[in-house]
């Protein structure tokens, strides 16, 4: 009588359903060697009958749809992430000139609008801070927003960003009366998105935010930050001093890190130290600087012709991302990793009553899911002597009459199937955060 929980993300990894899977022990252990599959599989391949279970329980151990492990689809764009990380020296950093020029080829004979290049921008930045600071752990999300474009991208990221399922605040002390920031600013008060006045911040950020995105100033910068922005720089700069990362809130900053120079960077060196910089469309000069865990390149919206006029080298962006990693990918602490349940039930009633039916459901969301080779799994068994061994098998059919799966001609002698042990099919399926163990006796 076992369970196991499963999780399931659909492909934009925004949307999931938690399910448990019954485990089911049957009464006794026959393993019959049917007839050789066809070629790439060798034979034999065996089925393990369906016994009538004996029980079933169910246990509720179902993750918040935030929390959920990433899918394949994730786990090789983290991949390709870290490729492109290997050729961040390789990348194009801009002048503040370049960085205009292009703004206005982009928007000039190129036939982008502001507002699309915004949009993207934004939604670059918001899908950046979702791949580094999981919704579980980093909910609460300041975005102090500037007067001009570097705001309107930290107006459309707090958009997307409640849509992921953040909360976000907004400090927009000087806004601009363009259409565009009008409206980005209904769209975020129809979310009930709050909007918090500068007077209205604690002094100490800490305590009421998880993350704090930097969006004040972009590549127009210069000279010293005026009110009330060198107070809010300071408020950042004050965090940025917290030596404990685990006590204070990370920063993000959206293409520069306010204050500071756009091509010399943290001249002062007093300047703000954001943990994550995402940088837009290319990395300006002051990005080689940044020493912060997390440097993305968002706005994938380059076109050929301003790749080839200024030369630029950029890292690929991954499959349908909408970022791409160029920092040196940070070393992860091991220990430190782990997911987090809630553990709301999931009742008998709500499962079907032959887990085979159960099974082959949730099998076929799996695949709908796009996970990768669902159907592998692991097939322990214990030999005469009591040695258990295991080894990963694909799983090549179900029915109501059991599990199918194909091993090697010469790896069936060390199955040790006909052991006194009963064998013990343990089907891990990690990527789906989803574990089936069937004994059979
Ligand atoms: N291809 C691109 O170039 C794109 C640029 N985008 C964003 O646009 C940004 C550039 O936008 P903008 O040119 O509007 O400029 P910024 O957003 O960098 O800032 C300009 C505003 O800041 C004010 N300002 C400048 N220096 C100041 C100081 N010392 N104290 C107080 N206020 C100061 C200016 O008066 C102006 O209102 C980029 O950094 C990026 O974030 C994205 O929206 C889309 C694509
Ligand atoms: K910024």
């Amino acid at each position: 009588m076992l369970t196991a929980a499963c999780k399931f993300r659909n492909k934009s990894g925004l949307a999931s359903t938690t399910r448990v899977m019954p485990f089911f022990l049957s009464t006794s252990a026959t393993v019959t060697p049917l007839c050789p599959p066809p070629s790439p599989y060798p034979s034999p391949h065996f089925r393990l009958p369906y016994l009538p279970r004996r029980g079933l329980a169910f246990l509720a151990a179902a993750a918040s749809p935030r929390t959920l492990p990433p899918t394949p689809r994730q786990a090789m764009a983290s991949l390709a992430t870290s490729t492109a990380a290997a050729a961040a020296a390789e990348v194009t950093h801009l002048s503040q000139r370049d960085a205009a020029d292009i703004d206005e080829q982009l928007m000039g004979p190129l036939g982008f609008s502001v507002d699309q290049l915004m949009e993207l921008a934004g939604l670059s930045v918001a899908t950046a801070v979702a791949e580094v600071y999981k919704l579980s752990e980093h909910t609460r999300v300041l975005i102090i927003c500037g007067p001009g474009n570097n705001g309107g991208d930290g107006l459309v990221a707090a958009r997307h960003l409640y849509h992921f399922g953040y909360k976000p605040f907004v400090c927009y002390p000087k806004r601009t009366a363009k259409p565009l920031y009008s409206g980005l600013v209904t769209q975020l008060e129809s979310l009930a998105i709050p909007f918090v006045p500068v007077e209205d911040l604690p002094q100490d950020l800490s305590g009421q935010y998880d993350i704090v995105i930097d969006a004040m100033f972009g590549f127009s910068f210069h000279g010293a930050p005026r009110p009330p922005f060198d107070d809010l720089i300071q408020m950042l700069v004050s965090l940025s001093v917290i030596g404990d990362s685990a006590k204070r809130p990370p920063i993000v900053s959206v293409d520069i890190p306010s204050g500071w120079h756009v091509e010399e960077g943290d001249v002062s060196g007093g300047g703000i130290k954001p943990d994550m910089l995402v940088s837009l469309t290319a990395p300006k000069l002051c990005a080689k600087k940044f020493t912060g865990p997390h440097h993305f390149l968002g706005g994938r919206f380059v076109p050929p012709p301003i790749s080839s006029k200024y030369g630029l080298e950029l890292p690929p962006y991954p499959g349908t991302s909408m970022c791409v990693r160029i920092g040196k990918v940070p070393s992860v602490d091991i220990s430190s990793l782990r997911e987090n349940y809630i553990s709301p039930e999931l009742l008998e009633t709500q499962v079907m009553p032959n887990p085979f039916d159960q099974f082959r459901t949730w099998f076929d969301e799996a695949v709908t899911a796009g996970l990768r080779e669902p159907n592998a799994m692991a097939l322990t068994t214990v030999n005469k002597a009591g040695k258990p061994s295991s080894r990963m098998v694909l799983l090549k059919g179900v029915d109501k009459q059991g599990f199918v799966w194909y091993v090697k001609n010469h790896h069936f002698k060390q199955l040790s199937i006909h052991s006194n042990e009963p064998p013990k099919n343990l089907f891990l399926m990690p990527s789906l955060g989803l574990v089936q163990v069937h004994k059979l006796r």
